[in-house]
């Protein structure tokens, strides 16, 4: 039967799944690490569980063997059992080396008088070095030990000790012995093929109460690299069965785990033996092992790497003449044309970023946004360019106008008081003008993004827009850029007022506090990926300010450092 074909029949389904699942191994300790405790707390980890330990027996051995073995008193054992016990829920036990028979009579009795929802047993005898790790006379408690297990995992030569025949010589007598060992212990029983010659290692779920076999194939990894297999196998099989509650599932995502591991074991390059397989290799090459930055840091590190950009922009020529009210009218108005087109598309790349948004708070921010840009920052421009005056004054009441390209803002705009342009969005005047080289360079950035499709990577290059109109407007009120800027008479006044609108720098705030978690839950690549969209988007917004005054000398970029 495949594990596709098995139907849940027997799977232990007393189980309740728990995301971070409580695991204790009881087993000895191997100090070069690939077997023993040490293996089962790495599995235990690498799966996603949370893992304790029990130690039955020290061993001396490294990669190429044991040397010798030391045996607390089994007394110590039950000490430990019962202190995590007494004081943590556990959801999984994996019992491995067991080492004499006192040591195994603790563990029985201390499962006796404790509840664990699964028991895997891993009948640890003879590691594949040859060497002993169960005393020969203590065979006989090692049975009786076996039906308190939901699951046993001999290696081959261990399943033919509990079947009391030959070592299986093929694969079929090897699943005709697990049988037997299920049917005696009412167990399942896993065995495994490891041991088998040939260019497979399959392994098979055995579980004579429901008459299931489920057979999991895979070709042989060509390594030397075993050492702890089975320990870091049966670990890994009992974390996962308390966490999916489904004996196939867990075996499954078990062995896919181990045949990573095993794959990548020979590049940990320790021992000259056979050394161990290699526990995180998946978790590093896929998550990266450098601890995630938390949003703030990434704030900081983000706006710190634009920090050239941001101020070439101050020192433009048009943002200059915008703050000292010496800029002409005609590349004022030009500028407006620019943004109005600029609005038009950026609204239409906000409300893709409201579609693919994963969840309702996020897809109404980016589709308010859109809203904004459209109807709120629009109707400010086509007051200036329909009617090619200043609409409103400073601080007229309703104006929550932000600033050109600035989104996320509703409300009567100074155009709308002026009454000059009933429906903005269909002012000819609005659209009159065709994009020019910097506004397409821009758009095209963002438009792309946006069809790429990747959520993350969007937010992040729409940030900008948001980000550096408010630094801007906050700056320009606070009088950074002179006096005259503050001045009701300057005859941009109503303009500059848009920019330091508190509607505007809370839906920036908002913005950026939603792309920096996003940045903070990304992997490295893509948060890296999403940097690169947010500088490219500020870089765009340095262009655009400096195109409508662009035969002036534009201020060169000394790129700043950037983590
Ligand atoms: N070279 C290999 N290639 C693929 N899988 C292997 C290899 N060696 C062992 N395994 C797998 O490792 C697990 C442990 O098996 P085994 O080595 O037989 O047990 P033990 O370590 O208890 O002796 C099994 O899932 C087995 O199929
Ligand atoms: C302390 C300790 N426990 C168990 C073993 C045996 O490990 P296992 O996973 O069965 O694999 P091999 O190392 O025997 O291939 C051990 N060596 N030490």
């Amino acid at each position: 039967m495949s594990a596709a074909a098995e139907t849940g029949a027997g799977q232990g389904a007393t189980v309740s799944a728990r995301r971070v699942p409580r695991v204790l191994s009881i087993a000895g300790s191997d100090p070069s690490g690939g077997a023993g405790i040490q293996a089962d707390l790495k599995s235990i980890a690498a799966v996603g569980g949370y893992g304790m330990s029990a130690v039955t027996a020290l061993t001396a051995q490294n990669t190429r063997g044991v040397r010798a073995v030391h045996v607390p008193p089994a007394a110590f054992l039950g000490e430990q059992l019962d202190a995590i016990g007494e004081d943590i829920a556990i959801d999984a036990v994996k019992i491995g080396m067991l080492a004499n028979a006192s040591v195994i009579e603790v563990v029985a009795e201390w499962l006796r008088r404790t509840s664990v929802p699964v028991v895997v047993l891993d009948p640890v005898m003879v590691a594949t070095s040859g060497d002993r790790l169960l005393d020969a006379d203590a065979e006989a408690a090692l049975r009786e030990l076996l039906p308190r297990a939901d699951l046993i995992t001999p290696n081959l030569l261990e399943l033919a000790v509990l079947a009391r025949e030959a070592p299986a010589a093929t694969w079929a007598e090897a699943i005709a012995q697990a049988e037997a060992v299920s049917a005696a212990t009412g167990a399942r029983v896993l065995a495994k093929g490891g041991h088998l010659p040939g260019a497979d290692a399959p392994d098979a779920l055995v579980h004579a109460a429901s008459a299931t076999v489920v057979e999991f194939g895979g070709a042989r990894i060509a390594t030397t690299a075993t050492h702890g297999t089975g320990c870091s196998l049966s670990s890994a099989i009992a974390t996962l069965q308390a966490e999916l509650g489904n004996w196939t599932e867990a075996v499954d995502e078990a062995r896919r785990w181990l045949r990573e591991s095993l794959r990548h074991g020979e590049s940990l390059e320790v021992g000259g033996g056979h050394g161990p397989v290699s526990h995180f290799a998946g978790l590093w090459s896929r998550g990266g092992l450098r601890t995630a930055p938390a949003p703030r840091e990434i704030e900081a590190d983000w706006w710190a790497g634009i920090a050239d950009v941001r101020g070439a922009i101050d020192e433009l020529p048009f943002i200059r003449a915008l703050a000292d009210g010496t800029l002409a009218r005609e590349p004022f108005l030009g500028y407006l044309a620019q943004d109005a087109l600029y609005l038009r598309d950026y609204a239409r790349v906000l409300a893709e970023a409201s579609r693919l948004a994963p969840d309702a708070a996020a897809q109404a921010f980016w589709a308010n946004s859109a809203h904004g840009a459209l109807v709120g920052e629009l109707e400010l421009h086509a007051g200036w360019l329909s009617g090619g005056g200043a609409p409103g004054a400073l601080g007229v009441p309703g104006v929550t106008g932000g600033a050109p390209g600035a989104p996320g803002v509703t409300g009567t705009t100074g155009a709308a008081d002026a009454g000059r342009s009933a429906d903005p969005l269909h002012a000819a005047a609005t659209f009159a003008a065709e994009p020019d080289a910097t506004t397409t360079a821009y758009l095209d950035h963002l438009l792309a993004t946006g069809a790429r499709g990747d959520y993350a990577v969007l937010a992040a290059a729409l940030l900008p827009c948001f980000w550096i109109y408010v630094d801007l407007g906050e700056r320009l009120a606070a009088g950074d850029f002179g006096e005259r800027a503050l001045d009701p008479g300057h005859p941009y006044a109503s303009w500059l007022a848009t920019y330091a609108d508190p509607g505007f720098a809370q839906a920036t705030r908002q913005a950026i506090d939603l792309v920096t978690l996003l940045a903070a839950d990304a992997t490295p690549a893509r948060r890296e990926a999403m940097h690169r969209a947010f500088r490219a988007s500020a870089e765009h917004e340095l262009a655009f300010f400096a195109a409508p005054l662009a035969h002036e000398p534009a201020p060169r970029l000394a790129r700043a450092a950037s983590r």
